[in-house]
């Protein structure tokens, strides 16, 4: 039976970590499941990366086969895609998190939160923390490194950072993502930013100590709305809600069409689970995403990866543009041909679209490794 462990790692940052952030040393804490068992030749494991606002839960104990509460149930568990009667899986809540890992709302060594002393961490910074969390669980090489969107980030950092501190990483799976954020992507983001930062609620960063309930949820509302709608193709949201007000309202009198009240609903719903300060630190690290950053530029850095590699895109996907998971796929020298998957569902797709997603990474777990 597969079972959710929780747990919890030291990891030190390096001193003079390259990048925007760089410099210093912050004690980390990473919370993190696992699931399934460790093997006695220690090659099955399986390390699950997630995107902006998720967490370590990526599956619930789904004994009876039945997929449970975690956000990607339907990709792990018991006769899953990534099977875990099959392989040992790891999920770490990323390093500036808000779900057990540090990040702006733990408190610092003075025994309050960090809140703006949190520095900007790259993700670099990001996967040197998952690497010690890896040197803790004593897992030696990865069988394979799985994620989408801001997971897909780190996944690349480690398909070079892993061999490079000594740890193996086998096969590397990248869905909607990309080897460097894009000025389109850098553009969305700062609209989002601005907004929290705009909220007299957020204090430059220190709310921490509000009284309940009094931190800046319009602000990460409004940027969720912005964010959600990028995450969703412009065909599906004309589709699903074409013109149509919300209920009873009347938007030629102040009411809103049903798209802006969905929109709404995201918003709230994200702020009442997700830390602002947290937000803007994960988003800060997506920006500053250079996997060519003082490695000769993107092309020289992908060829050096010698993890066999599925990258995976949505074809309907405006943030993370398909052509980004092509470039992705062009310049490492053991990728599988693009996978492309049809969907209106938009970035969002690999959240959704199982029926496609499932197959592609079950086929490609399942294949052996290529003799050359
Ligand atoms: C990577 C991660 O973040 S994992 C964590 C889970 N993911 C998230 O929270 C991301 C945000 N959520 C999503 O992006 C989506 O809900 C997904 C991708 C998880 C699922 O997508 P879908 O199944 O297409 O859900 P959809 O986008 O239609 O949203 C459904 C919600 O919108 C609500 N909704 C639909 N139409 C309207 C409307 N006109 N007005 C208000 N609310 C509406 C539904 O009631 C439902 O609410 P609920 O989620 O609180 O039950
Ligand atoms: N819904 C995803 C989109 C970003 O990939 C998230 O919130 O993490």
């Amino acid at each position: 039976m597969a079972r959710g462990r929780p747990g919890r790692a030291a990891a030190v940052r390096r001193p003079g970590d390259a990048g925007p952030g760089g410099g210093g040393r912050l004690p980390v804490t990473l919370a993190y499941e696992t699931w399934g068992e460790l093997n006695e030749a220690r090659d099955n494991a399986v390390l699950v990366l997630h995107a902006l606002t998720a967490d370590s839960h990526v599956t619930g104990d789904a004994g009876d086969g039945h997929p449970t509460a975690g956000w990607w149930s339907e990709m792990v568990g018991p006769g899953r895609p990534i099977d875990t009667d099959r392989w040992f899986v790891v999920a770490p809540n990323v390093l500036g998190g808000c779900q057990g890992s540090t990040g702006p709302a733990s408190n610092a060594p003075d025994g309050q939160p960090w809140g703006s002393r949190f520095p900007v961490v790259t993700v670099r910074d990001q996967v040197t923390a998952e690497i010690d969390l890896a040197r803790e669980l004593g897992i030696g090489s990865w069988a394979l490194v799985v994620g989408a969107s801001m997971g897909g980030l780190r996944v690349l950092e480690w398909a070079l950072m892993g061999p490079e501190a000594g740890i193996g990483v086998d096969a590397v799976t990248v869905i909607a993502s990309t080897a460097q954020s894009s000025a389109d992507q850098i553009a969305w983001a700062h609209s989002q930013l601005l907004a929290i930062r705009a909220d007299p609620r957020f204090r430059g960063g220190d709310y921490y100590d509000a009284e309940d309930g009094d931190g800046p949820h319009v602000g990460l509302s409004i940027a969720r709305s912005i964010a959600h709608t990028t995450y969703r193709s412009a065909l599906e949201l004309n589709e699903r809600f074409g013109r149509v007000p919300q209920g009873g309202e009347d938007p030629l009198h102040g009411g809103r069409y049903a798209v802006q009240s969905y929109l709404d609903h995201h918003g709230d719903k994200l702020a009442r689970r997700f830390d602002a300060g947290t937000y803007v630190r994960l988003t800060e690290s997506m920006l500053t995403h250079d996997l060519g950053r003082d490695r000769g530029g993107v092309e020289t850095a992908l060829g050096q990866i010698t993890a066999r590699a599925l990258v995976v895109a949505v074809d309907s996907d405006r943030l993370f543009l398909p052509a980004e998971s092509a470039r992705i796929q062009r310049g490492i020298p053991d990728a599988e041909p693009l996978h492309l998957m049809h969907s209106d569902h938009g970035h969002d797709g690999f959240l959704i679209d199982f029926d496609q997603l499932g197959p592609i990474v079950a086929e490609f777990l399942g294949t052996p490794d290529r003799v050359s």
